[in-house]
């Protein structure tokens, strides 16, 4: 049992957006880790950070993406900072993973101020351009599929990668 798709990016590529409207054209389940973490912590990732500090949600996401990946059947949308692990990069190797690509300008429009996204809270354009650059790397290393979301609606963009896995 494996995941029909692994969904990585940067925050803002519309992982959870278009993860979700690829599992509805497949007819499949759709499922966040972040939302794993969250039903596991019993509390919101912003609370996780500050109650207990980043490398515990680290801890957390590890394990949650260890067990999706060996039982979970749908499409898996991870948090952009999962790759960062390199256990985790090794895991998703055997997997099909789509990395969905932006740029700074249209990430910084859709993160806005970094609501709900503690690495993003205190100035969220120059972290965001420090976490892009130094992920951008680990993305397109675990990636068999990149698709740009740049100036593209989700519909479209989710459209495209269904058709790419039914067929894969
Ligand atoms: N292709 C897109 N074009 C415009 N807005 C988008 C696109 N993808 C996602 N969004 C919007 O950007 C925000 C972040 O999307 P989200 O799916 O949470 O990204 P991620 O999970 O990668 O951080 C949401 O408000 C979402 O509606
Ligand atoms: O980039 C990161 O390190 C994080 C991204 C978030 O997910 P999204 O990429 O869905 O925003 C979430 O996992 C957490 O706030 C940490
Ligand atoms: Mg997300």
């Amino acid at each position: 049992m494996a995941p029909v798709a692994v969904v990585v990016g940067p925050p803002g590529a519309g992982k959870t957006t278009v993860g979700q409207a690829i599992a509805a054209l497949l007819g499949v389940e759709f499922v966040d880790t972040d939302h794993l973490i969250e039903q596991r912590a019993g509390k919101p990732i912003p609370e996780i950070f500050f109650d207990e500090g980043e490398e515990t949600f680290r801890q957390l996401e590890r394990e949650e993406i260890a067990g999706a990946l060996d039982s979970f059947e749908g499409v898996l949308a991870l948090g952009g900072g999962a790759i960062l692990d390199p256990g985790t990069r090794d895991a998703l190797r055997p997997h099909t993973v789509v990395f969905l690509s932006v740029e700074l300008p249209d990430a910084v429009k859709r993160v806005g101020l970094g609501a709900g996204r503690p690495l993003l809270s205190v100035n969220p354009r120059a972290t965001l351009k420090y976490l892009m650059e130094q992920r951008r790397p680990l993305y397109a290393s675990v990636a068999t599929h990149t698709v740009s979301t740049d100036s593209r609606p989700p519909s479209e963009i989710a459209a495209e990668l269904a058709g790419l896995l039914k067929v894969s």
